[in-house]
């Protein structure tokens, strides 16, 4: 991320799109909408108390007024939400870098108790398809009769949410007068975009993962089919015209795997597991360590991107989220195209009887925690080492161990179990047809390469990191327990 940055938009404060027209006629009467708590003080305003335009200074409440007629005023919310159907940014910047658009500080950011708002995404900029029967979406763009209703509409709800999303998508950047038209001109083209489902049958093979690439080939395939169906050449030009070859088809898919957001959403009583496609929170990328989380404010509807409270952000420092908890690399690559050597989810297969004690190898490196929540306290690391990165919390994970209550470990014994699993990984390592180095090198000697072939060396090359990492790791656990 250190290379130097192309800065799209700075945005402090606000953006608006579409800028809403909001006109005051009316404001105390007391209709859907409202909080279904109405807090005491601010409920109905006086009926005698018309107001043609904005009362109130924006996101202020209006001041207790005494009551001749004994009602109340409205929430002050009732209010607000008529300002608030635009996107807005606080105190980020959106950037262009190796990783393509992410999203940036641009002051630095005090630890605070609470989370703190950094985005705020309507519900009607997002492209959103619920999970279950009856399915909708939302917006609800798509006229009566389109015939993308019935493609839409022949697909299954649980299984196919990314080709109805690439559909929805495909169908919002041709609407001219949609959102998604300016927004699609952000996205990554094909050429940029780092899915697998793009890649060449030379791009899989480099991946050095018989299984990945298998599993890519059928996801292509499904989408491929899925496109000569509904694609054939008596479909009418206002369907033709979303996707003309299977390849623009594809990319749309790309973009709704690697872009979708699975939340739960409260809409009035309504509460429905959605697909979504949320602009400007999809420029986030991902960190196993994240500074933000998405959250879902019912009462406006919409999306906040929320920096995690207690977190110091130093300006220019990326802000992050975290995509799938606790998965491995080959499911990121499947999803995203994306891989890390420092995934702490990552997994080795071994399948000797060699172990290790467990609270040895913990405390060895200052991990504690239970194994879904391992915590490395870097206070405690011994001569301001760096050594312990999420390969290491991935060891703690993966390697096999033992724990006996109080039952301490054996040097002796300790070592055999560490040359056993060295020696498993060393093994691993040979399978593979390259070396780390040799990887490494191939992608120096190119870099202008395809995104996708980029992609599959890379993922070769971290799974490799890895496992030399885990080598190392014990290594240094050796030397310690010896003592
Ligand atoms: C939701 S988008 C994030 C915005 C994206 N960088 C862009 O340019 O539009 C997800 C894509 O960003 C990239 N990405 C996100 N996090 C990444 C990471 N930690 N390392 C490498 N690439 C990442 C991958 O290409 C992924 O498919």
């Amino acid at each position: 991320m250190a290379t130097s940055f192309v800065p799209l938009h700075q945005i402090n404060g606000c953006f608006t799109y579409p800028r809403p027209e909001i006109k005051y006629n009316r404001c105390h009467f007391r209709g859907r909408g409202l909080s279904p708590t109405p807090c005491p003080k601010y409920r109905l305003r006086p009926t005698n108390a018309s107001v043609e335009t904005p009362p109130f200074p924006l996101f202020q409440p209006p001041p207790l007024e005494e009551s001749p007629s004994q009602l109340e005023p409205a929430d002050p919310d009732f209010y607000k939400i008529g300002y608030v159907r635009s996107m807005r940014a606080y105190g980020i910047d959106f950037k262009e870098g190796p990783d393509g658009f992410g999203v940036y500080a641009s002051k630095d950011v005090e630890p605070l108790r609470r989370a703190r708002v950094i985005m705020e995404i309507p519900l009607e900029l997002m492209l959103t398809i619920r999970q279950k029967l009856p399915w909708m979406f939302f917006p609800d763009i798509v006229p009566l009769g389109h015939p993308i209703f019935d493609i839409i509409n022949s697909t299954n709800p649980e299984t196919d949410w990314d080709l109805r999303l690439a559909c929805l998508l495909l169908y919002a950047l041709d609407r001219d007068d949609n959102f998604w038209q300016l927004y699609g001109d952000f996205l990554p083209s094909a050429d940029e975009c780092t899915s697998l489902l793009l890649a060449t049958e030379d791009d899989l093979s480099l991946l050095q993962d018989p299984d990945l690439a298998s599993t890519m080939r059928n996801q292509r395939r499904r989408a491929l089919e899925f496109w000569e169906k509904n694609w054939h050449s008596g479909v009418p030009l206002k369907i033709k015209r979303l996707a003309r070859d299977p390849e623009r088809f594809i990319w749309a898919v790309s973009i709704a795997q690697s872009r979708c957001i699975n939340m739960q959403v409260r809409i009035g009583a309504l509460v429905q597991d959605a697909n979504m496609l949320i602009p400007y929170a999809d420029m986030l990328n991902h960190s196993f360590q994240p500074n933000c989380f998405l959250h879902w404010r019912f009462k406006d509807r919409m999306v906040e991107v929320m920096i995690n409270a207690g977190q110091r952000i130093k300006k220019g420092e990326e802000m992050t989220i975290d995509y799938m908890s606790g998965q491995q690399n080959h499911l990121l690559m499947q999803r995203y195209g994306f891989s890390s050597s420092v995934n702490p989810w990552d997994v080795i297969p071994f399948s000797g009887n060699a172990h290790i004690h467990l609270d040895s190898f913990l405390s060895v490196f200052n991990i504690s925690g239970l194994p879904g929540e391992y915590y490395h306290n870097s206070q405690l690391a011994d001569k301001g080492n760096n050594f312990v990165n999420g390969a290491v919390i991935a060891a703690a994970r993966t390697l096999p161990t033992w724990s006996d209550g109080d039952v301490p470990p054996i040097p002796s014994m300790e070592r055999k179990a560490v040359k056993e699993l060295q020696e498993e990984c060393q093994q691993i390592l040979a399978q593979f047809p390259t070396t780390s180095a040799e990887d490494q090198k191939l992608l120096d000697s190119m870099p202008e390469a395809r995104r996708t072939l980029e992609t599959a060396i890379k993922y070769r090359l971290h799974r490799k990191l890895f496992i030399e990492k885990v080598i190392e790791a014990l290594d240094i656990y050796q030397e310690c327990i010896l003592f």
